[in-house]
């Protein structure tokens, strides 16, 4: 239980957030199987990422890491890898999960996985399926679900349609397709974050990406070389300082160096269509752009979102429900039915949490309507993460603007992404209550 203090004189100052959550994870793996060392610098020590290297120590992969600087010993290969003793252990982590379903179908054994509570739950045949079209043979539990078996086997290519739009399916999928004799497409249905493609780049492998951003043609066998990985602040961690400053009167804050990805910056929009005060500086950089953002309290006005703006906004999607409870009017947030698959039904929670905030909330299969008011303060005392990382971040930025003292259940989720999240919020406070 975390005591939640308010911010009655704004948030102020600078921040680097952590590296980015889905860069980091991908580091790893394409340094694990890359021939020659890689450097990762900025990497994100989170609970997440640190699944993925334990998981990669586990084959047999050598990884060093001295606090947020990480050296992977590639192995030329996923065929190189050595069978774990025991089964690997994903934690909470869909990303870790669903990726080395692909990465270790290139193994030459048999590998198991398993995972907490949350993640235990959570739809895996989204990505066995599409695998299953490559010829990768992955057992999972009667419900779809973890504890999977993957089965490390020859692989071929061809053309994959996505039913889903998941960066996550889509790279298994590709880190299977390298290991493949011919060509791989994917097909995606709505385009997603591609770290994937631009770091499968870097390290030397031959992909192209149609105009229409959602086909993706991978070539088999490529000769990936170690890189130096320097990773961008993680804009999902910077979001809630992003939201907290615009919301919480008197704040002012600049972000540095985060990762502007176009198919990550879906908050950066929806900030600037509610009328927010953000200034956005791109910094000069190759492979992923990157960043400051500069932002300052401001009155907002709904917003409506729909299916096709959902996959670059989809890990805010609890600030953008928090934004809209301080706008004049009422927001919908629609075609989102991937949050009640993440680490809590997010639209379950956030009806629960808002709720209990006293905000007016709307549930839909697919998303949620809030009315908002620009004078809504939180109208609780006790709140509660329920074991999610992104909810638990979220609730401490609305409880900035609360007048009485507020206490959050099961804040240890938030290090899951972001572990020094409270220490870096309270560096924007000023230690000013
Ligand atoms: O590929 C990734 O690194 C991620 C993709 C998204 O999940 P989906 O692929 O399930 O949409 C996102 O929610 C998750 O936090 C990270
Ligand atoms: C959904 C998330 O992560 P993952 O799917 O990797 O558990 C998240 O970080 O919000």
């Amino acid at each position: 239980m975390r005591k939640l203090t308010a911010a009655p004189h704004g948030l102020h100052g600078e921040l680097a957030v952590p590296g980015d959550k889905s860069i980091s994870h991908r580091a790893l793996m394409l340094g694990a199987i890359a021939a020659g060392a890689t450097t990762i610098e900025h990497w994100l020590a989170g609970e997440d990422c640190l699944h993925t290297l334990q998981a990669l120590r586990a084959v047999g992969v050598t990884i060093e890491r001295h606090g947020t600087t990480v050296t992977v010993q590639g192995q030329q290969g996923a065929a190189r890898f050595n069978a774990p003793h025991a089964p690997l252990e994903m934690g909470n982590s869909g990303t870790t999960t669903r990726l080395l379903m692909g990465l270790l179908s290139g193994t030459t054994f048999t590998s198991t996985l398993m995972g907490d509570d949350s993640l235990q739950r959570r739809p895996m045949e989204r990505v066995t399926h599409p695998l299953a079209e490559l010829g990768v043979q992955i057992e999972l539990s009667s419900a779809g679900t973890l504890p999977a078996q993957v089965h490390g086997g020859p692989v071929h290519g061809g053309t994959v349609q996505l039913e889903v739009a998941s960066a996550q399916v889509k790279s298994a999928v590709l880190l299977a397709a390298l290991n493949a004799q011919t060509p791989t497409v994917v097909v995606e249905k709505l385009p997603t974050r591609d770290h994937t493609e631009i770091m499968l780049r870097q390290f030397g492998a031959d992909l192209t990406t149609a105009a229409d951003q959602r086909t993706i043609t991978l070539q088999p066998q490529p000769h990936l070389t170690g890189q130096t990985v320097v990773v961008p602040g993680d804009l999902s961690s910077a979001a809630f300082f992003l939201v907290a400053a615009t919301i919480v009167p008197h704040s002012e804050v600049r972000l540095i160096n985060v990762n502007l990805n176009p198919t990550r910056t879906g908050i950066l929009r929806v900030l600037e269509q509610m009328g927010a005060d953000i200034t956005i500086t791109p910094l000069p950089t190759t492979g992923e752009p990157r960043g400051d953002v500069l932002v300052r309290s401001h009155s907002l006005r709904p917003i409506q979102l729909t299916a096709p703006a959902i996959p670059a906004v989809i890990d805010e999607l609890p600030l953008v429900a928090l934004l809209a409870a301080t706008a004049q009017g009422t927001s919908t947030i629609r075609g989102a039915a991937e949050l009640r698959v993440k680490e809590t039904d997010r639209i379950a929670v956030l009806k629960t949490e808002l709720t209990k905030l006293g905000v007016t909330v709307t549930e839909y299969p697919d998303g949620l309507a809030i009315t908002g008011r620009p004078e809504w303060q939180p109208q609780t005392t006790t709140l509660d993460s329920h074991g999610d990382h992104r909810i638990g971040m979220m609730l401490a930025v609305a409880a900035l603007r609360s007048s009485t003292p507020l206490s959050l259940e099961n804040d240890a989720a938030v290090a899951v992404s972001y572990p020094q999240f409270f220490t870096d919020l309270e560096h924007l406070r000023g230690g000013r209550a």
